[in-house]
């Protein structure tokens, strides 16, 4: 058996009333929780209910939050090294190749040949390793994001940041794309935060779903935990399976949506 490709020190993050505000209006509030190293967590709910807001701040891109955050078992750092984040773009630079946009993402401390090697690893681990010569224009939207996956794991982060990262791709890439996550995180055992709007993702790929949102009851304004489930099974989990639908029509109801 191979080594494997990419082997960081997965790390838990711990939220601890984590809560936030923008200009006096409160977006989120008393969000507690701790993610244990090497799970995947989807973070779910409606639009505007603060998700990537409470990514960034994990990722320390958000400095402006209350309560506490800790990776590991320190606390969040701006632009913190033991993160890193694929977004819903893939956001490469168009006059790079994807090895060199691969490349970008390596830390720096690495030499010339351990993040070639890594490179090669990656590019093998996201099916590209012969596109990498390409630009991102010569390359499909697919493709784009699965060279992004590549970059953000080019650090071993202990915790990997996805916000929406499938959310631009058609049904069929979409569902390709999940199957490469669960394989990356076999190979690699890394923490993953997930955001996303599909319940149906979520039940794919998580171990547990934080259900971002409002009680109708709730006096105070911000979304708050309103939910946090473990998703029954093991993954690869079988996508026809019908085990799920109480699960899944709990999670429309938390989101305000009608499942029949
Ligand atoms: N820097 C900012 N300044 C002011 N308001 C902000 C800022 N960042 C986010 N917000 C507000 O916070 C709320 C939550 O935004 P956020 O992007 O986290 O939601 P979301 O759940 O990820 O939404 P979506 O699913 O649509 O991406 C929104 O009302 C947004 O306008």
């Amino acid at each position: 058996m191979p080594p494997p490709v990419v082997a960081p020190e997965s790390l838990s993050v711990t939220f601890n009333e984590v809560g936030r505000a923008f200009g006096g209006r409160t977006v989120l509030r008393n969000v507690t929780m701790t993610v244990t190293p090497g799970e995947v967590v989807a973070i779910l709910g409606a639009s505007g209910c603060g998700k990537s807001t409470l990514l960034r701040a994990v990722g320390g891109l958000d400095s402006g939050f209350t309560g506490s955050l800790l990776i590991g078992d320190s606390a969040v750092t701006r632009y913190d090294e033991r993160t890193a984040v694929g977004f819903q773009e893939p956001r490469l630079l168009p006059w790079r190749s994807i090895r060199k946009n691969i490349e970008l993402g390596l830390p720096k401390d690495l030499s010339k040949s351990e993040g070639q090697s890594r490179v090669d690893e990656l590019l093998e681990l996201v099916g590209l390793s012969d596109r990498a010569h390409l630009r991102p224009r010569e390359i499909s939207g697919g493709m784009a994001q699965r060279a992004s996956l590549a970059r953000a794991l080019a650090r071993q982060p202990g915790v990997l940041l996805l916000d929406e990262p499938f959310g631009a791709l058609d049904a069929l890439t979409r569902l390709k794309m999940q199957d490469l996550l669960l394989d990356v995180h076999a190979k690699t055992g890394t923490t993953v935060l997930l955001v996303t709007h599909d319940v149906n993702e979520a039940l794919q790929l998580a171990d547990r779903i934080l259900l971002l949102g409002r009680h109708e009851s709730d006096p105070v304004e911000g979304a708050a935990v309103k939910a946090l489930v473990s998703v029954p099974g093991t993954r690869p989990r079988d996508r026809a399976a019908t085990d799920l639908a109480p699960l899944r029509a709990e999670l429309y109801a938390g989101l305000g949506v009608d499942s029949r």
